[in-house]
């Protein structure tokens, strides 16, 4: 489809100027069709898909249409979710920022309603909320939509599902009947289409979808993964392509919690954003997670749609998630406005079958990826350490280290030695690989092979043992690998990040009443 630059597009010299300053060199596909139909006072359903600037398609018109001189709400835009309510309204704010009598007033629950009273009574143009509150004021009176001409959905699909439509059903009451009607979203499954029409008058359905749902720009994988293991994978893949900023989804509120908690505890900087939070801790979570404060945020779906952050570069589907739909929205927070990104799905058991209707639904093909062994995770930290020495080798002044490096390489050892034995305690700083010295590890699997002495004559299976470490650490059954009995000892061999854990509790302990003596083996 066409694109037009801005200046083709009949816009308002303010709104020009504003985009300039936005520095957008052309309009995007949806925004060179939506605009000038919108102007035209058509109803529209628009289609794009994720990040390709729906909010500017329907914010110019709702800008443009206002009458600053009526001080009543003449636009009123509804999402799905708080945040986006924000992000919407902040937006809008932008591209009017030169038309100073114009007023926009987010509204959202969870935010003093007293305070909005008072902003209401102040007077707005445009509103941009979530149904429940601005229904809420509807009711108490302070909210009036007698003059509104322009009726805006964001992410309509969502907003005429089940979960929204009573709501959205009771504000439309209150609009007057010829007014326009604008839906937006990446997605527009058949049944709410037919839906939609019901609430539009002769639409032009604008649909700027190529073959595939979601955008080429992004690179989608999957992983097998057992549940217990999900953890251990993101942290792999985590470390592997150390994102700027990375969104990890997951099902339900209770598994957030956990995924930040496992983060953490692992020294990563993450945040949780779910529906159970009060929300001026959830406005804050979202601003660290803007201005890079921390640089993980775990999420349900509330942070799936429509949410615009720049420098998020992977997105983790930490569970698969249960509607088609979500998966595009989920993955469409990475590959915004034609920028590169990645997307990650665990599958563990079933979950396989889900995944398959979400590849016909898209229309795309997932990978299948092997999980990366800590050999590979060590390898790219080595990388990336490699690739800042490179860089201060450049950039900075390093005589007085070349001096103390001097000395050292002047007694016995290569700069070579001294270089490696660097790096070493680099990587080492990594609490995973801790004490655990690299020739008893097999870092092929990421094993390490634990000793376990268990005295002679006594009747002690391989069952037993795994049963004993399984029964005081944490550890995920089946990651135990090879277990071998001999004569008197026994090896198991456990992933390197458990064997610490194993090896601090098994200490001192006994297996069928009998004392045994674990400790790290040789290597192999
Ligand atoms: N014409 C343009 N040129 C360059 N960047 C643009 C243009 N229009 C919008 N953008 C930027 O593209 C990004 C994505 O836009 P937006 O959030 O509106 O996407 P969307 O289509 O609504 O996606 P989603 O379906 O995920 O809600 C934003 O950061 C926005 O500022
Ligand atoms: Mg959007």
């Amino acid at each position: 489809m066409e694109k037009l630059s801005f200046k083709e597009l009949n816009l308002s010299k303010e709104i020009l100027k504003a985009i300039e300053d936005l520095g957008f060199e052309e309009a995007t596909p949806i925004q060179s069709k939506a605009i000038p139909t919108a102007l035209q006072g058509k109803d529209i359903i628009g289609q794009a898909q994720t990040g390709t600037g729906k909010t500017v398609a329907f914010g110019i018109p709702a800008i443009q249409i206002i009458d600053t001189n009526v001080n009543k709400i003449q636009s009123i835009i509804l999402c799905p979710t708080r945040e986006l309510a924000i992000q919407v309204s902040e937006e809008l704010k932008k591209l009017s920022k030169y038309i100073k009598q114009l007023n926009i007033l987010p509204i959202y629950g969870g935010q003093s309603i007293e305070r909005q009273i008072k902003a209401l009574k102040n007077g707005a143009h445009i509103i941009i909320g979530t149904p429940g509150r601005i229904i809420d004021h509807i009711n108490r009176g302070t909210l009036k939509l007698d003059d509104v001409r322009m009726f805006i959905l964001d992410e309509a699909d969502e907003m005429l599902n089940m979960g929204f439509i009573e709501d959205i059903e009771y504000i439309l009451q209150k609009t007057p009947k010829d007014k326009q009607t604008l839906l937006f979203s990446a997605t527009m499954p058949g049944p709410i289409l037919d839906l939609a029409k019901k609430y539009l008058k002769n639409p032009e359905y604008i649909k700027v979808v190529h073959k595939e749902l979601t955008v080429p720009t992004i690179e989608q994988y999957y992983f097998e993964v057992k549940e217990k293991d999900k953890i251990e994978v993101l942290s792999r893949l985590l470390d592997i392509y150390n994102p700027n900023l990375a969104l990890v989804f997951c099902n339900t509120k209770k598994r957030v919690d956990e995924v930040v908690t496992s983060l953490q505890a692992r020294g990563y900087n993450a945040g949780a954003l779910h529906g159970d939070m009060k929300q001026p801790q959830r406005d804050k979570v979202m601003l660290k997670f803007r201005t890079g404060q921390i640089d993980i945020l775990v999420a349900t779906d509330v942070a799936a749609r429509g949410i615009d952050v720049e420098n998020v570069d992977v997105v983790f589907n930490f569970d698969v998630p249960q509607d088609e739909e979500y998966y595009v929205h989920r993955i469409g927070r990475t590959g915004r406005a034609g920028r590169y990104g990645r997307a990650f799905t665990f599958v563990s058991g079933k979950e396989i079958y889900k995944l398959r209707d979400i590849q016909k639904y898209t229309k795309t093909k997932i990978k299948l990826e092997k999980i990366p062994t800590l050999h590979d995770v060590e390898e790219s930290k080595a990388s990336l350490i490699i690739d800042k020495v490179k860089r201060i080798i450049n950039e900075d002044n390093l005589e007085r280290y070349i001096d103390i490096i001097e000395r050292i390489i002047n007694e016995e050892y290569t700069s070579l030695d001294v270089a490696a034995a660097l790096l070493k305690i680099i990587i080492n700083q990594d609490k995973r690989f801790e004490d655990i010295d690299d020739n008893k590890v097999d870092f092929e699997s990421g094993m390490v092979r634990l000793f376990i002495n268990v005295g002679r004559n006594h009747k002690i299976s391989p069952k037993d043992i795994v049963g004993a470490i399984a029964d005081k650490v944490k550890l995920p059954g089946d990651l135990i690998g090879r277990i071998d009995i001999y004569d008197k000892f026994s090896f198991v061999e456990v992933p390197v990040e458990y064997a610490k854990e194993v090896l601090e509790i098994m200490k001192d302990n006994t297996i069928k009443g009998k004392r045994i003596n674990i400790e790290i083996a040789k290597s192999k």
